[in-house]
This record gives structure tokens, sequence and C-alpha cells, in this order.
């Protein structure tokens, strides 16, 4: 019998970061991941059919928002079709047998560094670096035998590399979660969502924004996050993005109706099924 093949899925950094970790979590299941440096190499990739699907870091609960992301999602057009809410669990990984002390610079993904914001800021005459991804810092700890350089990585970058996790759970709060949305280009089957990822504009108006938002309200639709982005060569103007949630689907669909007709640019970026927050 002919082997399934395996899905190809792209994800921000190498093996071991946050973004592997997310990806083998939602989908359960052997996949090939595509290593990829920056966001927007992992949007190059799903685009070009390189990936079937891509994994993308959109807001951390210390970090907030990773506001560069929220462009990508405009410029490229794809569909959201879930969302992972990933437990993270930062570590400062040495070489074996170094102390603190000897340390002088931190290296790090920067929504990492801003993650363990607290622990850093407590470190005297230490250098903050920040890198292009968690494992990507612990391998160049190990490789290049850096014994004054720590990164900030999790568990499986130390296991991997063979370093020591010199101190644990450096997180400002123990309650910490990034929110990974997958993406892909293919249609997909809806008929399990209960969430919607919007984007749409509004009159410089008195309550235009107020008056779209009441709709979604009027509708017993829950508004789950709100976010503007800028729009680009026009100051002063911005593009919202909303998470909306429902509990009967035609709620939603008669809300979109009339939303439709007092915001400018609606777009649909994904209706899917509403991520878990599960506390481990
Ligand atoms: O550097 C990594 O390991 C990543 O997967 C990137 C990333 C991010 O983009 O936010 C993913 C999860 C954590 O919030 C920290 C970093």
């Amino acid at each position: 019998m002919a082997k399934k093949k395996k899905l190809s899925i792209a994800i921000q950094g190498i093996a071991t970061s946050f973004h592997e970790v997310a990806a083998l979590t939602y989908f359960n299941e052997p996949i090939d991941t595509i290593e990829c440096l920056s966001f927007h190499r992992l949007c190059e990739s799903l685009k070009n059919g390189e990936a079937d699907y891509a994994v993308m870091a959109i807001e951390n609960s210390i970090a907030g928002s990773i506001l560069p992301n929220y462009f990508l999602l405009q410029e490229y057009h794809f569909s959201i079709i879930g969302e992972l809410y990933l437990p993270i669990h930062m570590h400062l990984l040495t070489l074996p047998g170094v102390k603190l002390s000897e340390i002088t610079t931190i290296e790090s993904h920067p929504m990492a560094i801003r993650q363990c914001a607290e622990y850093l800021h407590a470190l005297k005459n230490v250098e903050i670096r920040e890198s292009d991804d968690t494992a990507l810092s612990a391998k160049r700890v190990k490789e290049m035998k850096l014994k004054t350089t720590a990164a900030i990585a999790n568990e499986h970058a130390a296991k991997k590399y063979g370093l020591q996790i010199l101190e644990k759970r450096i997180e400002t709060h123990k309650k910490n979660f990034t929110r990974f949305l997958v993406l892909t280009k293919r249609s997909h089957d809806k008929k399990e969502s209960n969430k919607a990822s919007l984007s749409f504009e509004v009159a410089n108006e008195v309550g235009s924004l107020a008056d779209a938002l009441m709709t979604f309200k009027n509708n017993s639709i829950n508004l789950t996050k709100i976010q503007s982005i800028p729009i680009i060569g026009k100051p002063s103007e911005y593009s919202i993005h909303i998470d909306v949630e429902w509990k009967r689907r035609k709620q939603y669909d008669d809300a979109m109706h009339q939303v439709l007709l007092q915001v400018k640019n609606l777009n649909v970026l994904g209706e899917y099924k509403k991520g878990k927050i599960e506390y481990k």
C-alpha cells in the first residue's frame, strides 16, 4: 500500500523552536517541517506551494500582539483554518558547568526576550541580543562553544543541544501562552467553526467603530480581540482586526450582513474552531 504523504508545514525557526512544538501539537501526526528564519519567509513558503500549511505566532499573553504578522495576514490573503494556545516555558540555557556570574550575553528571539523582561532587567552587566529564533540561539551556544553566552529557549532545545538549564521558568508570569494561527491557501471545511478573524476599515467619524462593534453585540456575538494597525500612507487611519465567537452560526451570519453596510473593505481572514487554553 502506498504510504500517505506527510503534510509539509512551514514554521518560523528551526527544530525544537516553539513553532515546531506548536505544529506538532496542532497536527498531531508525523509532519515535514519547513524551517523559515522570518515570518516573511514563512509566508513565501506557503505562497509558492513549498508548504501545505504554515503555523504563525500572532500574540503572547505577556508580550502582546506580534504586529508585523497582522500586516502579513493582510498582504498574503491566506485563510486561517485553526488556532492553538500553547503554554510557553522559558529557560536560560548554557554550556554544561557554566555559572550565572560568567554570563555576559543572553540571546533569543525578541518575543522570548520580552516574555522574560522582569528577569532580564534584574541582571547587571549582561548584553541582551536578539536572534531569529530561540532554538537557533541554543544551537549557536552549543556549536560555537559560547561559554559566556546563554540562550533563552525551551527544554527540547536544551536536550537536543546538550545544554544545561541554568535557570528554569524565567518568564514574567507562569501562565504564559502564545497563540498560533494555522494558515493555508487550500479550501477547508468550516462546518465546525465557531470563531472568525475579520478586518475592516471605518470612516473617521463620531461613533463609526462603536456602531460596527454594537452590531456584533446586538447579535450576541462575543468580541474576543481587537487590534488596530496603521494603513500605510494614510496617517491616522487604521485597519481594525477583530476576533469574534458565536454560539449559533445564524447570529454570526446576521451580524456580517449588517456590518457589511457599516464598514469598508470587510475581509474574512478565516472561520475556524476556537482553540482551548489549557494550563499545564
Ligand atoms: O523562537 C521561537 O522558538 C519561536 O517559535 C518564535 C516565538 C514567537 O514568534 O513568539 C514563538 C513562541 C514564543 O512566544 C517565543 C517565540
